[in-house]
């Protein structure tokens, strides 16, 4: 499903009117039909709904609402935002549709005593003042029908497209937003559904299908993003072949683990079986090597020069002695070290496979801006996994910088570098060199514990050591990822990276065919 901007929205909405020949009117209908069907489903008896509807497209589908409301037996207390004459034409033809059964009260500053008080008795109160049309900072008379709004307790708030006050770009909240109990929206989510602090404001979001003419029927344009969908990378959710031996499914060498951080090359490690990957070698500084080898039972060990680090140039052990990996993840407890800036270039040179960046190996390139040419100019896919923090030493900002402009951040990186970005969080997004995006909806709290990114870091290697492309690879992994974090259910407080591992198997059995 595609995740759309404002813009984009508006373009494939003008495009379905002029060139797929649909009327406006129509798609109007269908949003404010889905937005009381919504309701209904909710609460089947009648009931009472206060419908707060502004001047735009957003209120003509609050009149719609009202109006299939009204026909079913609820009574409908209706409340216009701004001047009667400035609604525009598809909304006003249901705005007087509804006033032929129903008046409608203006709302300006006098009357606000008397909206608390139907606010107060309804057991639904319809938003449909502001969508994406909605420019700045709320004006004074909604702001103030939004406070009174989220002061009222009893009634279920149903959004419509967006809670009033919500940017459908950025998710930014300038003054206040409703804050709605069901946010129902039109055939594609917005941004601002995931991004904070809007997302907080939406309560359950709901899409329903409008009939919009769809990009594959040649509706322009084609939106970026989309949500992260099994559908995208399906084709390698598949048994595994009964002749297969442990080579069929790939090699994975994890570089990390300095000392008091082994458990992170484990988790990986064990992820990466977990994932399907037929075998993976983890590789530490020496002085740890018999630490691990204690500790693992599955993974193979080699271990390069070091005493509690890697020493400078032992990343040579790499050419000197060569095995056949088909894929490389490096970071996962990987700490800091002298020589660390030749060690990384030196990587990069000679790792002529899929790569995998995380932890302290983002940090080693935020500090070496040497090192991003020879990113650049790799010939296999490079992923870099970082959370905020990493991700804001690499675009050296603010954490607060990244976080309220995740999608722009995330997609400048991947252009810059000519990699993946997954920015991790709630909704990790997935950014591709080519401007495509993907958001993830899986995942929740349980994921936010250490070892949670180790764990990523080898479910992607993963996939790549198993032949997958990167761009399959990376959505699936982080799907999977989330999804056993979601697995964990109640016990979010609870869990260990390790239960998250073992979840991995169920997850994927759900996803295979
Ligand atoms: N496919 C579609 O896109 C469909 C969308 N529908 C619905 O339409 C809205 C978008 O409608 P639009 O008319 O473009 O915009 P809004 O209704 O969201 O907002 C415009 C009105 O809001 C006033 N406004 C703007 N900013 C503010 C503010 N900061 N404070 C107060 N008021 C504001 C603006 O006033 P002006 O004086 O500037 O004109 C307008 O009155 C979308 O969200 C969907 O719900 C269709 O119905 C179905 C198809
Ligand atoms: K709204």
């Amino acid at each position: 499903m595609y995740l759309v901007t404002a813009e984009e929205m508006r373009m494939l909405d003008r495009y379905t009117i002029t060139k797929g020949g649909i009327p406006g009117i129509i798609l109007m209908e269908q949003a404010g039909k889905a937005v009381a069907e919504e309701i209904m489903a909710r609460q089947p008896s009648p009931g009472r709904a206060v419908i707060l509807g502004g001047t735009g497209h957003n209120g003509g589908d609050g009149w719609v609402a009202a109006r299939h409301l009204l026909y079913r037996g609820w009574t409908v207390l209706l409340w216009r935002l701004g001047k009667e004459e400035k609604i525009v034409p598809d909304a006003k033809v249901f705005y007087e549709a509804c006033s032929r059964h129903v008046p409608v009260r203006g709302c300006d500053s006098t009357q606000l005593p008397e909206l608390e008080r139907d606010l107060r008795s309804a057991d639904v109160i319809v938003d449909a003042m502001l969508g994406t049309g909605a420019k700045g900072e709320l004006r004074q008379t909604v702001a103030e029908v939004v406070t009174l709004v989220n002061a009222v307790d009893r009634a279920r708030v149903v959004a419509v497209d967006l809670p009033t006050g919500v940017d459908a770009d950025t998710g930014a909240v300038s003054t206040m937003a409703v804050k709605a109990d069901v946010t129902v929206t039109f055939q594609y989510p917005k941004w601002g559904h995931y991004l904070r602090p809007g997302t907080d404001f939406c309560g359950e979001v709901i899409v329903r299908e409008i009939g919009l003419t769809p990009p594959s029927l040649g509706a322009t344009p084609v939106p970026r993003a989309r949500l992260n969908d099994p559908e995208l990378w399906h084709e390698y959710c598949v048994r595994r072949d009964p002749w297969a031996h442990k080579g069929t499914y790939g090699h994975l060498l994890v570089i990390g683990g300095a000392r008091g951080m082994l458990g992170a090359v484990a988790m990986a490690g064990e992820a990466a079986y977990r994932m399907g990957t037929g075998l993976v070698t983890l590789t530490v500084p020496e002085s740890e090597r018999l630490a691990l080898a204690a500790k693992v039972t599955q993974a193979m060990v080699w271990s390069w020069p070091g005493d509690g680090v890697f020493a400078a140039g032992s990343v040579a052990a790499f050419r000197e002695t060569p095995r056949r990996f088909s894929a490389l993840a490096v970071g996962p407890g990987l700490g800091r070290f002298a020589g660390e800036e030749a060690w990384m270039a030196q990587l990069l040179e000679q790792a002529d496979l899929p790569l995998v960046l995380d932890a302290d190996a983002c940090n080693i390139l935020a500090d070496y801006s040497g090192l991003l040419p020879l990113v650049r100019a790799r010939k296999q896919a490079t992923i870099f996994t970082p959370h905020p923090g990493e991700m804001a030493r690499l675009m050296r900002l603010p954490v607060k910088g990244v976080e309220e402009n995740r999608p722009l951040v995330a997609r400048k990186l991947a252009e810059r570098l000519q990699a993946i970005i997954v920015l991790k969080g709630r909704y990790t997004l997935i950014a591709f060199p080519d401007g495509r995006c993907l958001l993830n909806p899986t995942g929740g709290p349980a994921l936010a514990k250490a070892g949670s990114g180790d764990l990523l870091t080898g479910m992607i290697g993963a996939l790549l050591a198993q032949g997958v492309p990167a761009e399959k690879a990376v959505p699936m992994a982080v799907f999977v990822h989330g999804r056993a974090g979601e697995m964990t259910g109640m016990q979010e407080h609870s869990v260990m990276v390790t239960d998250l591992c073992q979840a991995i198997p169920v997850v994927i059995d759900q996803l295979v065919d």
